[in-house]
């Protein structure tokens, strides 16, 4: 005689709260510890193929295409930023970061106008029902001025100039740091090339002509972030169990460039499951912000992800959030609607739509 026992087990979960251009929103999620992503969940999409031939261009479209879908996030290996541009910027930011508090807070956030600039630990709030963000942040934003497309300054549309958000002085309070700006920017112009290819990507996954958003991505949203991470001390690190890096949100533009070291620490919402999304030497995470999700209806999408530290070493990450002009009206794409499934938002520039979101 064979007996069969049934294991129900009994899943903890919490509610989070998100922060989105409309308001709050509540999502249940597990409090189990994270688990590894496995490859065919965050997948590693070898990016040579975007230096070649349309056919080449097409298969990594492909590959990117189902990430977006299944996931909005995925890894990118051999995009073309040197190691050596990457490096240095890492080396300028750990400088940054270990100065004096006077020292950062000569490029206060506080002097900015457009959230340039350096934002002490415990400031931000990413989510509100976890804790503050215990990250320490310097932020750049777009200046046509560093274009590595040259602009002639003289002749940028007024429209444009309104919603130009880069603020000088970022620069002018780190000139004590030899190399500091021409570091970072070369970096910020690495991300931001590397970025107007991807866009070309976009397009075709979204079978729409290759050069469909080139239009748009001119002046584009590109902002430079350094997010420092401190490591704890033993009793520190038990004490703040449920301390947050940077809580649970979702980006705001089109897509993100994120640079991580390699301690880990990135955690990427599945359902209600916590992911792990570990460094892969060589590789740049990719993930889809909230302004693309709405642009394709709802087939791409913007993930709710988070990151932390708790080791005693400090963690640093860079990412690049790339969006198109903020002056730019844009509407569902017209090849992500059908009559059964037509648009379920109005249009709006992503100037606006970011705009919502800081609001709140
Ligand atoms: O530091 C990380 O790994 C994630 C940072 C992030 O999600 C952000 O800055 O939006
Ligand atoms: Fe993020």
């Amino acid at each position: 005689m064979s007996t069969t026992t049934t294991l129900t087990s009994t899943l903890q979960t919490t509610q989070l709260q998100l922060r989105t251009a409309y308001g709050p929103v509540y999502r249940t999620v597990s409090t189990a510890p994270p688990r590894d992503c496995t490859p065919d969940e965050v997948p590693i999409i070898d990016l040579t193929g975007i230096y070649g031939d349309l056919d080449e261009r097409l298969r990594v479209a492909a590959q990117v295409c189902k990430a977006a879908q299944d996931i909005g996030f995925f890894y990118i290996r051999n995009h073309g930023i040197e190691e050596d541009i990457i490096e240095r910027a890492r080396k300028q930011l750990v400088k940054f970061f270990e100065q004096p508090l006077e020292a950062k807070e000569l490029v206060s956030g506080q002097r900015s106008k457009y959230f340039n600039g350096y934002v002490p630990s415990g400031v931000s709030h990413a989510s509100p029902l976890e804790s503050k963000d215990d990250r320490e942040s310097f932020s750049w934003r777009y200046s046509p001025e560093y274009d590595p497309e040259p602009k002639d300054l003289n002749a940028i549309p007024p429209e444009v100039n309104a919603y130009v958000r880069g603020e000088e002085f970022v620069w002018e309070g780190t000139t004590h740091m030899p190399d500091f700006k021409e570091d970072v920017l070369r970096y910020w112009q690495a991300c931001l090339t590397l970025s107007r290819r991807l866009v070309r990507i976009f397009a075709l996954a979204l079978d729409l002509p290759e050069d469909y958003f080139d239009k748009v991505t001119t002046y584009p949203g590109a902002d430079g972030v350094f997010n420092f991470y401190r490591g704890l001390t033993p009793e520190a690190i038990e004490a703040t169990k449920d301390q947050v890096g940077i809580g649970s949100h979702t980006d705001l533009q089109c897509f993100t460039l994120l640079w991580q070291d390699m301690n880990g620490g990135l955690q990427v919402l599945k359902g209600r499951e916590w992911l792990k999304v570990p460094p892969i030497e060589g590789t740049f995470v990719v993930n889809i912000g909230d302004y693309l999700m709405r642009l394709t209806n709802d087939r791409f999408l913007s993930t709710v992800h988070r990151a932390s530290n708790h080791s005693e070493h400090d963690r640093v990450s860079m990412p690049f959030f790339f969006g198109f002009n903020f002056n730019e009206t844009c509407s569902v794409l017209p090849t992500c609607v059908t009559e059964s499934s037509p648009a379920k938002y109005e249009p709006i520039t992503c100037g606006d739509w970011c705009q919502l979101r800081f609001q709140q």
